[in-house]
């Protein structure tokens, strides 16, 4: 049975004031609160068992070794992976991002062509861009509509036998929208084009099942899904990523060195060098099992009753407009005419709600609609009606003090 009073008792942060209001906090899109059985984890682990993992022959060692491959397990079984091997721990989106494109560096050739869409977040644009200017590919631009969603008629037309590679964001952070991205996939596929779907402001949300999408690699970030900051995942098929060359060299990514020869480790460990961020990937763990214990439809019910009842309120502000009205996660995006974004996030943190201004790290959004950047509110599933009603009435009186 699903409790907010029973959840919100889960997140000791949301007990917290700001300039002496009571702490709204709608900015889950940049990251999400800490339940605390995270919390109470990551302290475990550094009170009890802090110990470098792999090759150890004392007991903390092994203890945190199982505790880290216990989480990549949890991980594996939670986007329905068919190998654990197939889950590689980053230190988030970003991470996993980089390590797909530099792979290709030594595949790609000149001319052939990559996919993205107009959607995308920087960190699934640039290293993209970053890839193009080393191999000579060319990046093409699945369009945005007005209401937020992809031109997926032009997304067939872009498609040709020399596509490669396509990256899409299954959620847009900016927008909300969710990308129809089974059927950019399979599209993709027909050509033989190999796709990375960028997860990280999914899985707040959804629970992604990437054989079922058949997706090439998922990436997502633990801090997005109630774990800690610094730790992530990208899923790749087995074959993919035996494709790859390792990303980084170190150490844990190799089987024998020698001056002459060093032969690399197998899956996972061939993309995990040097000492990863062991408390965060075993708490990353801990945050998937808090996930499932809420339950995602649980979570999707409290997230769209909260998205129309803010939709339905926030529409009845005369000179405010919403970016993004298509099929779309509890992230709304609006300004209110004549006045900057940054000046009403301003207003609205004295006011003891928390959003983000600005264009997201997704600064082509902004271009499409020609505005500097946005106010975004962003729900989760321990927000509630009151605090909509709280940020309503906030956004009412910025657009007071400030017209
Ligand atoms: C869609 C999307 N892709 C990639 C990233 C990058 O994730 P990491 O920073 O964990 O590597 C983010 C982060 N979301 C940003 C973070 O702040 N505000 C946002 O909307 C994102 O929302």
């Amino acid at each position: 049975m699903f409790s907010i009073d029973k959840i919100r008792a889960d997140f000791p942060i949301l007990q917290r004031e700001v300039h002496g209001k009571k702490l709204v906090y709608l900015d889950n899109g940049a990251t999400s609160q800490t339940p605390q059985v995270v919390i109470d984890t990551i302290v475990d682990y550094y009170s009890n068992y802090n110990a470098n993992i792999h090759r150890g022959v004392h007991t903390l060692s092994q203890e945190a070794t199982d505790k880290y491959e216990e989480a990549r397990i949890k991980i594996q079984k939670h986007f329905n992976a068919k190998h654990s091997y197939e889950i590689i721990l980053t230190s988030g989106t970003t991470h996993g991002v980089n390590i797909v494109a530099s792979g290709f560096a030594s595949i790609l050739q000149e001319g052939d062509e990559i996919i993205v869409s107009a959607l995308e977040h920087h960190s699934n644009i640039v290293p993209w861009q970053m890839l193009c200017e080393k191999t000579g590919a060319i990046l093409k631009v699945i369009p945005m509509d007005e209401d937020g969603s992809l031109r997926m008629d032009l997304y067939h037309e872009l498609l040709n036998p020399k596509t490669k590679l396509v990256f899409c964001n299954h959620v847009s952070n900016a927008l909300g929208t969710i990308n129809p991205i089974k059927e950019i996939i399979h599209a993709a596929h027909k050509f033989g084009a190999y796709v990375l779907i960028d997860g990280a402001q999914a899985v707040p949300h959804i629970k992604p099942d990437v054989q079922a999408l058949d997706a090439d690699f998922y990436v997502a970030s633990a801090h997005k899904m109630c774990g800690p900051t610094g730790v992530g995942m990208l899923y790749g098929k087995e074959e993919l990523l035996q494709l790859l060359p390792p990303y980084q060299g170190g150490g844990e990514m190799i089987e024998t060195v020698t001056f002459e020869k060093t032969t690399y480790a197998g899956l996972p460990h061939k993309f995990e060098a040097g000492t990863p961020n062991i408390c965060g990937g075993i708490a990353f763990g801990v945050a998937v099992d808090y996930m499932n214990s809420v339950g995602f439809d649980n979570i999707e019910k409290q997230e769209n009753e909260l998205l129309s009842y803010a939709t339905q309120e926030l529409e009845k502000i005369d000179g405010l407009k919403i970016y993004g009205t298509t099929n779309k996660t509890s992230v709304i995006s609006f300004n209110l005419e004549g006045i900057h974004p940054y000046d009403v996030g301003a207003i609205l943190d004295k006011l003891g709600v928390a959003v983000r201004t600005g264009h997201h790290c997704a600064q082509p959004i902004m271009d499409f609609y020609c505005i500097p950047g946005t106010v975004r509110a962003s729900f989760s599933f321990y927000n509630t009606k009151e605090e909509v009603d709280v940020l309503v009435n906030a956004v009412k009186k910025a657009q007071m003090m400030l017209s």
